[in-house]
C-alpha cells in the first residue's frame, strides 16, 4: 500500500535525535543543509532518472549519460551553483561519466604541476568546458609503475616543441576516463628527453582532437577500450586507448612547476621535490576515501532497512516469523559495516583537514609532511576502498536472493565500486608504500629525530614492545586508552617485526620483496590504527543532540572490538593480550549489538538518502519491498510479451521434438 510506512515502528525504537545525527553524518550543519537541497533537485528532476539504465545497450546508455552531463552542466550554469553545488549534484546524479575526470584530475593536474602562467592560459578553458580533458598516464604495459612509462617527450630545439611518441604497443595510453570518445585533451605523462638524455617522468598538455569537428588530429589514434564489468555501472565511462605518432606540441605545453626544459633544451629541476609530480594522485586518493563512506552507506542502508523487513523462520502460533535483523549472525554481518561507513566519514573528514593543511604548506615551500600525507593517502584509501567493496558485497549477501537483482541497486553500486581497489594506485602496491614509510620510521628511531603526526606513537617504541593489557571485565574494552594502546602495541610490534626481519637481508630491495605480505599486514595494522584513533577523537568532540554521542560511542566499540575480533592472531601472537582478554572483547561486542539492534534503522535514516539515489527496492525508505518488487520484474523487457521472442524458432521446434521422441 502506497503512503504506509512499514518501517515506522523501528524508527520509533530510536533512543537518539536522528536530525542531529544527520548533521554529524554530514560534517556539519551547512554541509547538511547543502546535501539535503541538492539531492531533493536531482530526486525531483526527471532529466536525472535512472529508470532503465541497467537495461540499456552500450552505446545508447553511453549517449545517455552524455545527455547527462550537458543537462547537468545547463543546470549549473542556469542555477549559477557554486563549484561545491556543482559537486554536490555530480554526486547526486549518481553516474561515472567524462566530467569526473575533466574537473577530478585533468584541472587539478594543471593546477598542482602548472606555472602562474600555464594556469593563467589553461584553466579558464577547462572551467567554461571550452576544452575537455582527461589524465593520461597508465598504459597498457605500465600501470603501477609509473617510472616505468615509456611514451616519449622529446624536444626539438629547431622547433621549440616536443614530439610525443609512443614507441611501442605497450606505451599506448591504456585506461584514462574520459578519452576513449569526448576529451579534447590531456595531461599526458611521458619520459622527457632533451639533448639525449631521459630525465624521467613529466606531465605535457596535449589536444587530441579537433575543436571544430572532434576529429582525433593528426597523429592521434584514440579509441574506447571496450564493455568493462557489470551492466551499466562504470560502462557509461569511455575509458580509452591513445597511441601518438611523433605529435608536435610546442614547448610551453609541458607542465613547468617541477621543473623546466629552457629554450636551448637545458632541463632544470625546481626546488620543489619531484614527487609533486604525483600530487593529482594524492589528491584523488584523498577524495577516494571520503567517498568511501557514501558507498558503504548506501550499501549498508539498503541491507538494513531490508534486514527489518524480510522475516524467516520462528512464527509462534500462526504470528510472524522472525525479523532477519535480529539473528545474531546478521547482526555480527551487518553492524561492523554499519560501525564502519561512520568509521570511514569521519577518517575521511580529517584526511580531508590534512591534505587541506599540507597544500597550505607546500604553498608556503614546507614540504616536510608529504611523506605523512603520501602515506596516509596511500593506506587509508587502500583501506577504506577494500572494506567498502567487500561490504558492498556482505551487503548483498544480507539481503539474500533478491540482493542478487539489479532492483536492489547492489549488483550496480558493486560494480561501479570495486575498480575503486585498483584505480589511483592498486591497494597492495599502496601499501606497500605504506610499509617502506614505517620501515624509514622504525629505522630512524634511535636517531633523535622524533616522529610527529600518525606514526608519533613510535616515539613510545620502548613502551610499546613491553605492554600488556590490563583489561580484567568486557566492558573495560570500552576505555578508550585501553583500545589505542592495543592497536598502537599491535602495529608497533609488527612494524619492528618487519624491521627485524628485514635487517636480516644483505640487499635491502631483497628482503623487502621477500617479506612483502608481512610488510602489507603490518600496513593494514598502521592504517587501522589511524582509523580507530580519528574515531575515538571525534567522540572527544562536543557532540549535541540527545543520545546522538551515546549511539556513536556504541559504533566506535563496534568498529574496534570487530576488529580486534578478525585479527585477533595479530593482537595474540604479537603478545599484546591473553585470550581471555580476546574473549572478553567478544561478550562486549556482542552487548554492543544488542545496544544497536532498536536504533539501526535510524542510524542509516542519519544518512538522508532520497530514494532516488539509493535506487534500491530493498532500500526504500517505506520499506514497501514486495509489491515494488513485484511491480518491477513486469517492466522487464521480456516480459513485453507473454510469448519470448525466439519461440517460432528456438522452442517450439525442442518441444516438437520431445513429443516425437516420447512417441518413440
Ligand atoms: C553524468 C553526470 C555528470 C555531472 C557533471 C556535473 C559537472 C561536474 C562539476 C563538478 C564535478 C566535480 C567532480 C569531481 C569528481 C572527482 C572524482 C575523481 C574520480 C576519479 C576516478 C578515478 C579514475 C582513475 C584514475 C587513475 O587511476 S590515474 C592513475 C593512477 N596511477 C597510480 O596510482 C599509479 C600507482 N603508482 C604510483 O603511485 C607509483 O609508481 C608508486 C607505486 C608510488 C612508486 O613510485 P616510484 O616513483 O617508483 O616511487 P618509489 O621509488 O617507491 O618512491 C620514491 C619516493 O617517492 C615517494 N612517493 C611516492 N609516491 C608519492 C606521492 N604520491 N606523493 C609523495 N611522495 C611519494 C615515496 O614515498 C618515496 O619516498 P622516499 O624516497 O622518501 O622513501
Ligand atoms: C575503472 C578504471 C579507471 C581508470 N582510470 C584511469 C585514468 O583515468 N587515468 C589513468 O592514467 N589510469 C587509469 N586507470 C588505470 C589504473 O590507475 C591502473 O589500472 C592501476 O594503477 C593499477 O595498475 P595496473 O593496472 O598496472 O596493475 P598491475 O600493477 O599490473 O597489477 C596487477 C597485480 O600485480 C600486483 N603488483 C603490481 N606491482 C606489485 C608490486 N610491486 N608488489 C606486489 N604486487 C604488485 C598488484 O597488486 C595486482 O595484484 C584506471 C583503471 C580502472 C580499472
Amino acid at each position: 500500500m502506497e503512503g504506509v510506512d512499514y518501517l515506522a515502528d523501528e524508527r520509533k525504537k530510536a533512543e537518539f535525535d536522528v536530525n542531529e545525527m544527520k548533521i554529524v553524518w554530514a560534517g556539519s550543519r551547512h554541509n547538511f543543509e547543502l546535501s539535503d537541497r541538492i539531492s531533493k533537485l536531482v530526486a525531483n528532476d526527471p532529466g536525472f532518472s535512472k529508470e532503465g539504465r541497467t537495461m540499456l545497450p552500450r552505446k545508447e546508455l553511453f549517449k545517455n549519460t552524455l545527455r547527462k552531463a550537458t543537462y547537468a552542466w545547463k543546470r549549473i550554469i542556469e542555477l549559477r551553483l557554486s563549484e561545491e553545488e556543482a559537486a554536490k549534484l555530480r554526486h547526486f546524479v549518481d553516474e561515472p561519466a567524462f566530467t569526473d575526470l575533466h574537473w577530478g584530475m585533468f584541472i587539478p593536474a594543471i593546477k598542482g604541476q602548472g606555472t602562474d602562467e600555464q594556469q593563467k592560459k589553461w584553466l579558464p578553458l577547462a572551467y567554461k568546458m571550452q576544452i575537455i580533458g582527461c589524465y593520461a598516464q597508465t598504459e597498457l604495459g605500465h600501470g603501477s609503475n609509473v617510472q616505468g612509462l615509456e611514451t616519449t617527450a622529446t624536444f626539438d630545439p629547431q622547433t621549440d616543441e616536443f614530439v610525443i611518441h609512443s614507441p611501442t604497443l605497450t606505451s599506448s595510453k591504456w585506461w584514462p576516463g574520459g578519452l576513449g570518445k569526448v576529451s579534447t585533451h590531456a595531461v599526458v605523462y611521458a619520459r622527457l628527453i632533451t639533448n639525449g638524455k631521459d630525465y624521467g617522468i613529466n606531465g605535457f598538455i596535449v589536444q587530441l582532437r579537433s575543436l571544430e569537428d572532434h576529429k582525433p588530429l593528426p597523429g592521434v589514434t584514440v579509441g574506447d577500450i571496450g564493455l568493462k564489468f557489470g551492466n551499466g555501472a562504470y560502462n557509461t565511462m569511455d575509458n580509452g586507448v591513445l597511441r601518438f605518432d611523433h605529435v608536435r606540441i610546442p614547448r610551453d605545453q609541458m607542465l613547468m612547476r617541477v621543473s623546466q626544459v629552457t629554450r636551448e633544451g637545458k632541463y632544470v629541476q625546481s626546488d620543489v621535490p619531484r614527487q609533486l609530480l604525483y600530487g593529482t594522485m594524492v589528491y584523488v586518493r584523498q577524495t577516494i576515501v571520503s567517498d568511501a563512506s557514501n558507498a558503504l552507506s548506501r550499501a549498508v542502508c539498503i541491507a538494513t532497512r531490508y534486514s527489518a523487513v524480510r522475516r524467516q523462520f520462528g512464527s509462534q502460533n500462526g504470528g510472524q516469523e522472525i525479523q532477519v535483523i535480529d539473528y545474531k549472525t546478521q547482526q555480527n554481518r551487518l553492524f561492523p559495516l554499519l560501525a564502519s561507513a561512520y568509521a570511514f566519514r569521519f577518517v575521511g573528514e580529517w584526511l580531508k583537514w590534512l591534505y587541506t593543511d599540507v597544500t597550505q604548506r607546500l604553498q608556503a615551500n614546507d614540504f616536510s609532511t608529504l611523506p605523512e600525507a603520501h602515506a596516509c593517502t596511500a593506506g587509508l584509501k587502500s583501506l577504506t576502498t577494500t572494506a567498502t567493496a567487500d561490504g558492498i558485497e556482505e551487503c548483498r549477501k544480507l539481503c539474500g536472493g533478491h540482493g542478487y537483482l539489479c532492483s536492489s541497486g547492489l549488483p550496480e553500486l558493486f560494480a561501479v565500486y570495486v575498480p575503486a581497489c585498483t584505480y589511483e594506485g592498486d591497494n597492495t602496491v599502496l601499501l606497500l608504500q605504506v610499509a617502506r614509510f614505517l620501515m624509514k620510521t622504525v629505522s630512524q628511531l634511535g636517531s633523535g629525530k622524533k616522529p610527529v603526526g600518525t606514526i608519533a606513537y613510535m616515539g613510545r617504541i620502548e613502551h610499546l614492545m613491553q605492554c600488556r593489557s590490563d583489561v580484567k571485565q568486557a566492558k573495560d574494552w570500552l576505555k578508550p586508552s585501553a583500545v589505542v594502546e592495543a592497536f598502537e602495541a599491535r602495529a608497533a610490534r609488527m612494524s619492528v617485526a618487519c624491521a627485524q626481519n628485514l635487517s636480516k637481508f644483505d640487499n635491502p630491495e631483497e628482503g623487502f620483496a621477500e617479506l612483502a605480505a608481512d610488510l602489507a599486514e603490518a600496513a593494514v595494522a598502521h592504517c587501522q590504527l589511524i582509523v580507530v584513533s580519528k574515531f575515538i577523537e571525534k567522540l572527544q568532540q562536543d557532540i549535541p543532540g540527545e543520545g546522538v554521542k551515546q549511539q556513536l560511542e556504541v559504533l566506535c566499540g563496534i568498529y574496534y572490538l570487530f576488529l580486534l575480533h578478525k585479527h585477533q592472531g595479530d593482537f595474540l601472537g604479537t603478545g599484546y593480550i591473553t585470550s581471555k582478554q580476546a574473549s572478553l572483547a567478544n561478550d562486549q561486542l556482542r552487548a554492543l549489538y544488542s545496544q544497536l539492534r532498536p536504533n539501526a534503522i535510524s542510524l542509516v535514516d542519519a544518512f538522508n538518502y532520497t530514494d532516488h539515489f539509493l535506487d534500491s527496492i530493498l532500500g526504500r525508505y517505506d520499506g514497501n519491498v514486495y509489491p515494488k518488487l513485484y511491480e518491477a520484474a513486469w517492466k522487464d523487457p521480456l516480459n513485453q510479451s507473454d510469448i519470448a521472442d525466439g519461440f517460432h524458432e528456438y522452442i517450439r521446434p525442442l518441444l516438437k521434438q520431445q513429443l516425437r521422441t516420447a512417441r518413440l
